[in-house]
């Protein structure tokens, strides 16, 4: 039987800007089901990765596979409807708007009715919005948000609101969820949540993530494998406890020799 290839594999990547390698010839692959972490010190190049996995920056060479095939083989604008999801640094919710009106906002990406099926409202519509509501009862009990749904987003805790974050990006079913700082700005109590939920979703939905971090602790507990990116290399690839003790790891952080 052949072996599944990983879900991502990126290959070579390199992205310049001027005379700066933000990144230079990185590759890993990451494996359908599994949460991967990035991590490295400011400037490592892990922003940089993350607009290239999302069609938002153009790499000069190297390659990037999403199942088994090339991301350049698709529009920036396609990369959603590919099943790539991803959350931002910094929240972009509607803030007057409800929980679940911004919940539903992540379904229509997909939704595939024009504008006269929807002005005329013909039945296909209607299908199609009892499916995406079906989706956000499910997002929203995902995430933990049942109580809260109707309120609007901004008279909520900020830890709260990122979990409005995370359940409108499940509502485009992504097969990979990238995770810009997830834990940016969240208490210690809210990060514990959070790990829990993102181990929820990954059993539940067999959903395959991969995360920029700063919050070791988090990274270290949620992930199956660790990236560590210094100066745009690649440093470290393995599970949590071989990162961690790597000693490049601890050189780039510490900026003494291990
Ligand atoms: N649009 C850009 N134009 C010029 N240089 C850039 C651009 N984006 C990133 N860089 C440079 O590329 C390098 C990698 O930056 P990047 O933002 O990817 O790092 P990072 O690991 O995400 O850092 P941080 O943890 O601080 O967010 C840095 O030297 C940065 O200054």
């Amino acid at each position: 039987m052949q072996a599944t290839p990983p879900l991502l594999e990126v290959s070579g990547v390199t992205v310049r800007f001027g005379g700066i390698v933000a990144l230079d010839q990185v590759s890993f692959d990451v494996q359908q089901g599994t949460i991967a972490g990035l991590i490295g010190p400011n400037g490592a190049g892990k922003t940089t990765l993350f607009n290239c996995l999302s069609r938002l920056y153009t790499f000069s060479e190297g390659r990037i596979n999403f199942e088994g095939h090339p991301l350049t083989d698709h529009p920036p604008h396609g990369i959603a409807s590919l099943g790539i999801g991803r959350t931002f640094q910094n929240l972009a919710l509607f803030r007057t708007m409800s929980v679940r009106d911004n919940v539903m906002l992540g379904g229509h990406c997909r939704s595939s009715s024009g504008f006269l099926s929807n002005a005329l409202r013909l039945p296909g519509v209607r299908r199609e919005e009892e499916e995406l509501s079906a989706r956000a009862d499910e997002a929203i009990r995902l995430m933990d948000l049942g109580d809260v749904a109707q309120r609007p987003v901004a008279d909520l805790p900020f830890g709260t609101q990122k979990r409005v974050e995370l359940a409108r990006a499940l509502m485009s079913r992504p097969k990979l969820l990238l995770l810009d700082e997830p834990a940016g700005g969240l208490n210690h109590e809210e990060v514990d949540g959070l790990r829990q939920l993102l181990k929820r979703i990954q059993q539940e939905l067999k959903l395959t993530m991969l995360l920029v971090e700063h919050h070791m602790n988090l990274v270290m507990r949620v992930s199956d494998q660790v990236v560590a990116l210094d100066f745009g290399k690649k440093i470290a690839d393995g599970t949590p406890a071989e990162v961690q003790g790597n000693p490049d790891v601890i050189k780039a952080y510490l900026g003494v020799e291990a």
